[in-house]
Parts: C-alpha cells; sequence; structure tokens
C-alpha cells in the first residue's frame, strides 16, 4: 500500500491535510475532486526494446565504426544524412533496418540497427529519455548523444 511519501504525484493531483483529521487526502486540481486514496504515478514501461541509426562525426568520442575508420563529417552533416534518412523512412521509401544495416556507425548495424530489450540506466541519458517517451513504432526526432546522432525506434 503506497503511502504519502511515495514519489510525485501524476500531473494535477496535489496531497493535502484534512484540517479535522490531519490525514493526507488528494485533490485532482483539474477536476476539483478530492480522494483519500494515493492516485497511481503512471508505470514506468520497466523496459523498452529499440533499434537505431547512429550516424557518427569527428566531434564523436570514437570517431570510427565498422563502416569507416576516421570518421571527418561535422556534426551539421551528421545531423542533415540523418533528417534525411527519417524523411526516407516516414515516406516508407525505404525500411528502418535497412538504412541502419548499410548506414549506421552503430555495431548493432549488424542487427538492422536493434539494440533489444534495456531498462532505464543503461544507456546515455539523452537517448534513453528520448527512448522512455516514444510509444511503440514511433520513430524519434534526432538525438545527440557523446556517440554522435542518433535517431531511434521503438519496437517493444
Ligand atoms: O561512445 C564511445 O566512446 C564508443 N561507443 C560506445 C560503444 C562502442 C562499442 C559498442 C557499444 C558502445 C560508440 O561510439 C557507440 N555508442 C553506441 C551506442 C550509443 C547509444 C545507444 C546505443 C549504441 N554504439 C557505438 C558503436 O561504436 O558501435
Amino acid at each position: 500500500m503506497p503511502n504519502e511519501n511515495e514519489g510525485p504525484l501524476p500531473e494535477g493531483w496535489e496531497m493535502r491535510k484534512s484540517r479535522s483529521t490531519g490525514m493526507a487526502y488528494y485533490l485532482n486540481t483539474y477536476t476539483k475532486k478530492s480522494q483519500w486514496e494515493r492516485p497511481d504515478a503512471p508505470a514506468d514501461p520497466g523496459e523498452v526494446r529499440c533499434s537505431h541509426i547512429l550516424v557518427k562525426h569527428a566531434e564523436s568520442r570514437r570517431p570510427s565504426s565498422w563502416r569507416e575508420d576516421n570518421i571527418t563529417r561535422t556534426k551539421e552533416e551528421a545531423l542533415e544524412i540523418l533528417k534525411n534518412y527519417r524523411k526516407q523512412i516516414l515516406a516508407e521509401e525505404v525500411t528502418f533496418a535497412d538504412i541502419a544495416s548499410k548506414y549506421s556507425d552503430c555495431s548493432s548495424a549488424k542487427r538492422g540497427g536493434d539494440l533489444g530489450m534495456f531498462g532505464r540506466g543503461q544507456m546515455q541519458k539523452p537517448f534513453e529519455e528520448e527512448a522512455y517517451k516514444l510509444k511503440v513504432g514511433q520513430l524519434s526526432k534526432p538525438v545527440e548523444t557523446d556517440s554522435g546522432v542518433h535517431i531511434i525506434l521503438r519496437t517493444a
């Protein structure tokens, strides 16, 4: 049974103290409804499964990959390349896995970009934050990490 100092309350909920009993109750500031039970915070999906396409650039922490020993493109060029892949994928001119396997600078290219399941705390923070925002089947906007620039497809 969650107690009154569990994690953050869902959007729009506030904890109040009953004037008469001092008991905590919960007020939904949108509906103005109140209740004794703490509202459940939206559950994190625990683990997610994603594929990604990584385009590295000269400022990447490790500017080399299975495709290219010494990657010299600029971050801006990498972003343009990735935006073009994203456009082609959304227009269904190509498949995500096809582009990832041919052009991703990550070793996951061999698996069509698949990274498998992962939980919070396993990936670089900007990557994790974007991945956990995605619904299954959704393609992210370009995301920058120390490794380079990515687009992420959530698959589970
Ligand atoms: O950042 C670095 O110093 C080197 N890395 C990290 C790395 C290197 C090999 C395998 C997995 C991760 C990469 O550059 C890298 N990061 C990734 C990565 C980053 C975010 C999510 C998933 C993969 N892949 C690679 C890769 O070469 O294959």
